[in-house]
């Protein structure tokens, strides 16, 4: 996409104001490059996340060992903390990951799972935040709102409700954190404290599957690892997902299927182009 180019994907009205340097070809690519992915995962989601990253072409490696974490983050490309279930005796390896990602330069992920819950949670994730730099933190819109200080009723995993505009929320988080950030839902919202670039696509189906966002932000690594820029990286990965969801809905015929919808996932990721992307994708920018 170029410059000052305004144009219509499938329907979609799509405003190019300033340049738009996302690069589809990383879907080709980091399946010959093949990053080393380590992840700091929850105990619900760690099959889902390790399988689809390695449909997307990447390497999976969790681990929960404060002794190896150097040495891994070091072979590394980059690094998830996934904060959905971490117990207080786990935070010296969540520590570890961080401070090394941070000493060699690796993307260094965050998902602040449900941070809105619990003080506990608000604990974890703001510390984290303060003491190390996250180069992505990919949440739904409830947990960014909160990140940013934003008032919204959050409730556990799920996004809640509020009043303010999500492209004001994702900005606001992506400036206090001097990172990018992913807000996600029907629409996902991609900042980088001044763009706000948002993915339309979307499949009620993505929702339906409880881990679907911890893949997201792995996704997310995936393609920092590759990438030298994080704010195209952040929008390749939720295109890959949110046009690979679309995909596979339709081959279902837009039935309520997600045990189908989830299989058939993981063979769309695997095989997703970027012409199939170009071809469905909509993408607005602000
Ligand atoms: N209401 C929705 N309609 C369609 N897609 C959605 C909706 N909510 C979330 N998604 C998609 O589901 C995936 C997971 O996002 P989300 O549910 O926001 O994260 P989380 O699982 O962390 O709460 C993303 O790809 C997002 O685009
Ligand atoms: C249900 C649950 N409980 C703690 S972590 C987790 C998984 C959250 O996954 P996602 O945020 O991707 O839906
Ligand atoms: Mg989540």
């Amino acid at each position: 996409m170029k410059r000052g180019v305004a144009f219509v994907i499938n329907g979609a009205v799509i405003g190019i104001g300033r340049e738009q340097t996302m690069n589809l070809n990383d879907v080709e690519k980091i399946r010959t490059e093949n990053p080393v992915v380590v992840n700091y995962a929850n105990f619900v989601t760690p099959f889902l996340v390790a399988n689809g990253l390695n449909a997307v072409g990447a390497s999976p490696i969790m681990s929960d060992e404060a002794s190896e974490a150097d040495e891994l983050v070091k072979l590394a490309s980059a690094v998830v903390i996934n904060a959905g279930a971490a117990r207080r005796d786990g935070w010296p390896v969540i520590e570890q990951l961080c401070q090394s990602a941070n000493k060699y330069h690796k993307p260094l992920i965050l998902d602040p799972v449900a941070v809105g819950a619990t003080e506990y949670r608000r604990e974890l994730n703001f510390g984290l935040l303060e003491r190390h730099q996250f180069d992505i933190i990919r949440g739904n819109i409830g947990e960014i709102a909160v990140l940013a200080g934003i008032e919204w009723q959050t409730r556990g995993i799920d996004a809640g409700d509020g009043d303010r505009d999500a492209s004001d929320i994702v900005r606001e988080c992506a400036r206090k954190f001097n990172n990018v950030v992913i807000a996600s839902g029907k629409v996902d919202y991609i900042s980088d404290g001044n763009r706000v670039t948002s993915i339309l696509n979307n499949t009620r189906l993505l929702p339906a599957i409880v881990g679907s966002g911890d893949l997201l932000s792995s996704i997310s690594a995936a393609f920092a690892a590759i990438s030298d820029n994080n704010f195209d990286a952040a929008v390749t990965a939720s295109l890959v997902l949110s046009c690979s969801g679309e995909l596979v809905d339709q081959k279902l015929n837009h039935q309520n299927l997600p045990g189908s919808f989830l299989s058939q996932l993981m063979d769309q990721l695997a095989n997703i182009s970027p012409e199939e992307i170009k071809a469905i994708m909509k993408v607005e920018e602000n």
